[in-house]
């Protein structure tokens, strides 16, 4: 690990022009890395940030001032590498302290080739993306000519529009059991729930919640056909949070257009919007999204407030969900935006924000306890 004093050089220019500058402290020889500027305000959890393939993409900051204190474990990998496209940070913290830590967030970047930056003015950072909405952005540590940056950032298609689910899913279906497995068949031995979860970038969180819960789980790409997802005869389906822009995973629509109906159904977040737009709603960008452990929402059928885990910058439009049968069941009290909805005819429900948290709190993890109660439901084993 480099002294600070000693530490490349960094740009960050964004596409509005806005420069700020700082310093690798990770990965300085990746030169550039380009992606959509988000900020996330939870005050801990970067390890499962940069784990989540829903920020495939995009350039995370973490508004929270210190970071890399307490190290990278084993456990809280959210997949099975780092998603984000560069990390951008305020003070980095080289001597990390926790019995579970197994190496420094330097060592994590380094072994992953992504570009971890700090000694920028985060707080300035996040104020701008709040007021302009969320920027693409460039960062650089070999190159201080920022006209040419700035044509470079101009030239990045940022992600609406774009499917960035491909990059993410997996490439085959698999078993999940305390982890990925190599087979991708149900245990006969086994009397759990079966739940066929489709992958557009899950986080293993939502896996192990649904293991927790009684299900074993096949994991299908995101490209897997319905006739091939009912072909294993499950008794739930679920719909996984993944990166980018909604509308462009038309395939995806469509599988879940296809899908609504024959079984239970659940998403969360990108799928969420999968299911909305399945249904004929609309989605649309968010000024700057909403990303952080503290978003509170509001449960409509019981009053209560739940401090939910967030990290989504496309949302369902509730106006263009009013002539389709459902009941929303949950909204943003920042916003007012759309975070829950039921289907009226259809065993089918989900949500924008984060039940299985990773991190942040778990008041909502009810839900996935709901998802089965509708799969006991509509095997006869409950009214
Ligand atoms: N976490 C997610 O699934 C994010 C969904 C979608 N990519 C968005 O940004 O809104």
């Amino acid at each position: 690990m480099t002294a600070p004093w000693k530490r490349p050089r960094a740009l960050l220019v964004l596409e509005d022009g806005t420069v700020f500058k700082g310093y690798a402290f990770a990965s300085a020889e990746q030169g550039r890395a380009l992606g959509e500027v988000v900020f996330n305000t939870a005050m801990t959890g970067y390890q499962e940030v940069l784990t989540d393939p829903s920020y495939k993409g995009q350039i995370v900051t973490m508004t929270y001032p210190l970071t890399g204190n307490y190290g990278i474990n084993d456990e809280d990998m959210e997949s099975a590498a780092i998603q984000v496209e560069a990390f951008i940070i305020k003070e980095y913290q080289d001597f990390p302290s926790n019995w579970r830590s197994r190496k420094s967030l330097a060592q994590f970047l380094e072994e992953h080739r992504v570009l971890g930056i700090e000694g920028i003015d985060t707080r300035r950072l996040t104020r701008h993306i709040r007021l302009a909405g969320a920027l693409r952005g460039v960062i650089a540590t070999d190159t201080d000519d920022v006209g040419a940056l700035l044509d470079q950032v101009r030239d990045f298609p940022g992600l609406k529009g774009v499917d960035m689910v491909r990059r993410v899913t997996c490439s085959r279906p698999y078993r999940w059991e305390k982890g990925p497995q190599p087979d991708a068949a149900w245990r006969e031995d086994k009397p759990d729930f079966r739940v066929a979860a489709l992958d557009f970038g899950v986080k293993y969180n939502i896996l192990r919640n649904l293991e927790r819960c009684g299900c074993q789980v096949l994991v299908f790409p995101a490209t897997a056909s319905p006739e091939e997802i009912l072909a294993t005869q499950p008794d739930g389906i679920f719909l996984s949070n993944g990166p980018g822009d909604p509308a462009a995973v038309t395939y995806g629509i469509e599988t879940v257009r296809k899908l609504l109906g024959t079984k239970p159904m659940f998403g969360i977040c990108l799928g969420h919007q999968l299911m909305g737009l399945a249904l004929g709603g609309r989605t649309f960008k968010l000024k700057f999204g909403h990303r952080g452990a503290n978003q509170p929402v509001k449960d409509l059928s019981t009053g209560r407030v739940e401090v939910t885990s967030q990290n989504h910058g496309f949302c369902v439009d509730l106006e263009s969900m009013q002539d389709i049968p459902v009941r929303l069941t949950h909204i943003n009290l920042n916003d007012n935006t759309l975070e829950g909805m039921e289907h009226l005819e259809m065993p089918a429900f989900s949500v924008q924000y984060h039940p299985e948290a990773a991190p942040g709190p778990h008041d909502a993890t009810y839900l996935f306890e709901r998802f089965v109660n509708l799969i006991r439901k509509d095997k006869g084993l409950q009214d």
